[in-house]
């Protein structure tokens, strides 16, 4: 068993929507095929993956190092001999040979894009969905037949006034969502207040509703947007300061109540355990929101999740950023605590299975092999005719 070839190709998921920090008109996304020589119904098996949203494609980064280290690789030492299978673990550390420990960024996402793919064609070619497999293999064999979800959007956007906002909360209200999140940050603290009441006239209780700052605020905004949500009771408070500023995350709770949420600036384990030690959260009702794809892959994602536990933190206090099917993948396989949705945004990586019925803020998974691609037909039709063709 090997991996005959792997191939990338860097696509657009640009949209004129803005975060606090960021707008989205150039985003782009690398998409990967891990090509197997193991044969189903006279194909190869293919693994996918994609980098999530947010960060760029890393296409440089796989041609010039991670791609040429797997191939150069003796492919035996790639396999997993008690499970025959690929080894993922292996794979990882073929791919990470000869870079140095510590400054956590893009390499992070080049190499989570591949692990993505390698876990897909990992489950394909035992024929089983991924969240079986993780479940099988790491958790007795029990996993989560639906996962909570959330619907994430209420972006800043030209000309979304008021009722744009409570138009788009309806729509994933009727779609089947309970919970809703939303941006803040953009605008004055006073305008994102009445943004925000805007929002609860539609979700209701505060215990519906996330905001979103994504790392804009210095210490003082932070503080005063943590004495205004105070009194909403709301279900999280997330990213308020730069995602490395743990001294500001440490003040911060002390100073709010309620639940707050980070991580998915977050791009490998020791990052997350210098969050755990000195970001002041608390296990028993904060949110980590760590994304694989962006974060070195699963492989490492499961050193953070042993970390959590080493530390008294709960796997299900961890609802992943990124929307995707990988993360539903490791919810459902590794009892996480729920994963992000976008019904709307970051089409078509966004989003879960066709025919997958959100019910009460749950969602269950397609029972295919792999991550789930080919439950999501806009998606393994971009990733087929980009990869494929
Ligand atoms: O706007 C973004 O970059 C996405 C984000 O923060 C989230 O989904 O939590
Ligand atoms: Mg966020």
């Amino acid at each position: 068993m090997r991996i005959v070839e792997i191939r990338e190709s860097t696509v657009s998921i640009a949209s004129p929507i803005a975060n606090a920090f960021i707008d989205f008109s150039k985003m782009t996304c690398s998409v990967v095929a891990v090509i197997t020589d193991q044969m189903r119904d006279g194909q190869p098996i293919v693994g996918f993956g994609f980098n999530s949203n947010g960060r760029y494609g890393q296409g440089a980064l796989m041609r010039e190092r991670f791609i040429p280290r797997l191939m150069d690789a003796d492919p035996d030492s790639l396999i997993d001999q008690t499970n025959d299978a690929l080894d993922p673990h292996a794979i990882w550390t073929a791919m990470m040979t000869n870079e140095k420990p510590g400054g956590h960024g893009e390499r992070s996402v080049a190499v989570g894009t591949i692990d993505m793919a390698v876990w897909d064609a990992v489950a394909k070619i035992a024929g089983q969905p991924l969240y079986r497999l993780l479940a099988d293999r790491y958790r007795g064999g029990v996993a989560d037949d639906e996962v909570w979800v959330y619907a994430a959007g209420g972006y800043y956007h030209p000309g979304k006034g008021l009722e744009g906002l409570k138009d788009e909360f309806r729509g994933y209200l009727d779609r089947g969502y309970t919970t809703c999140k939303m941006k803040i940050g953009l605008a004055p603290l006073a305008e994102d207040l009445k943004r925000i009441e805007a929002a609860l006239e539609v979700v209701g209780d505060g215990q519906n509703l996330c905001v979103d700052a994504n790392g804009r605020f210095d210490l003082e905004t932070a503080l005063a947007y943590a004495r205004a949500l105070e009194p909403y009771d709301l279900r999280w408070y997330e990213e308020a300061g730069d995602p490395l500023d743990y001294a500001l995350q440490a003040e911060l709770s002390q100073a709010y109540s309620r639940p707050m949420a980070t991580g998915e600036n977050l791009f490998s384990m020791q990052d997350a355990r210098n969050l755990i030690r000195h970001g002041g959260m608390n296990p028993e009702q904060d949110v980590l929101q760590f994304d694989c794809a962006l974060s070195y892959g699963l492989v490492e994602y499961l050193r953070t999740l042993e970390m959590m536990a080493e530390n008294g933190w709960s796997s299900r206090r961890v609802v992943p950023h990124g929307g995707h099917q990988m993360s539903l993948n490791i919810a459902a396989g590794l009892h996480l605590g729920g994963n992000e949705s976008y019904p709307d945004v970051f089409q078509p990586f966004g989003g879960f299975a066709d025919d997958v019925e959100v019910r009460d803020s749950r969602v269950g998974l397609p029972d295919i092999p792999g991550v789930g691609f080919e439950a999501k037909s806009a998606l393994i039709d971009l990733l087929r005719r980009e990869l494929l063709s």
